[in-house]
């Protein structure tokens, strides 16, 4: 795992930014996996700045929605992916998926949002977050690292967590779907922004804490292809010293 250290949020956002234009501009028919939350908003910003970089033949899949939300609801993450990303850059809508949290049939929505990844051959680059209970999308402690997409209860921490989206916590759905760690995996390439100081021992744990799911991000330590990209808050005083496989 390659880190990168951040002076600070703007930075962190700044140089994850100038990751994705690099790889567009380099591969302009790129699947990218990309994530919601509080931690990429400030990379959408730049990108949507950027004029330079043209997101015509890109795809992107989305790692999760949550479940009962429309997508014309203002906490729905369609909503949040409109107003920080799509609607500021040329991506045409028809190359743009997210899980439907509104399906009639969401065991359904998962079987085939998993295999329209696959009928794009995959996500090159996906993006990630870090829940401070170490969820990647929205995969919880105790998740199988086997699964693909799939529906979820989400833990009572992460409600608190995301409640302050919403004007109560009792608006936040207690479920979504999320692509699943496997599913996850499999992206060829994947970056990890991680800010702040309540993301620090989330941090340590995903750097130096031992591949077990009851700790999701864990397993990235087991991919080939992995950078995170921190700021100082979120590192803190933890320490670079290589993992050990007999550490795993
Ligand atoms: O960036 P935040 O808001 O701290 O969230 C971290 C992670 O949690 C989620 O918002 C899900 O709760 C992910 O989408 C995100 O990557």
């Amino acid at each position: 795992m390659k880190i990168i250290r951040a002076k600070d949020y703007q930075e962190m956002s700044k140089i994850a930014a100038n990751i994705l234009q690099d790889k567009i501009n380099e591969h302009p028919a790129i699947t990218l996996g990309l994530a919601t939350g509080g931690t990429p908003e400030q990379t959408y910003a730049y990108l949507s700045e950027d004029t330079q970089t043209s997101f015509e033949h890109v795809t992107t899949f989305n790692l999760d929605e949550y479940i009962g939300l429309s997508p014309t609801n203002p906490n729905s993450y369609h909503y949040y992916m409109n107003k920080h990303l799509f609607s500021k850059v040329n991506i045409p809508t028809e190359q743009i998926f997210l899980p439907n949290g509104f399906a009639e049939d969401l065991l359904e929505e998962c079987r085939s949002y998993e295999q329209k990844i696959k009928q794009h051959n995959g996500i090159d680059l996906q993006l990630l977050g870090l829940g401070q209970n170490g969820h990647i999308g929205f995969n919880e402690p105790g998740t199988s690292f086997e699964r693909h997409t799939h529906i979820v209860s989400l833990e009572p921490s992460t409600i608190e967590a995301n409640a302050r989206f919403f004007d109560s916590i009792e608006e936040v759905p207690k479920q979504a779907i999320t692509m699943g760690i496997a599913s996850i995996m499999k992206s060829k390439e994947i970056l990890v922004l991680v800010s702040g100081k309540a993301k620090n021992a989330a941090l340590e744990q995903l750097m130096h804490g031992k591949i077990d799911e009851q700790f999701p991000a864990s397993i990235l330590n087991t991919h080939e292809n992995v950078t995170i990209i921190a700021d100082e808050e979120a590192l803190g005083n933890i320490t670079f010293m290589r993992r050990e496989a007999n550490d795993r």
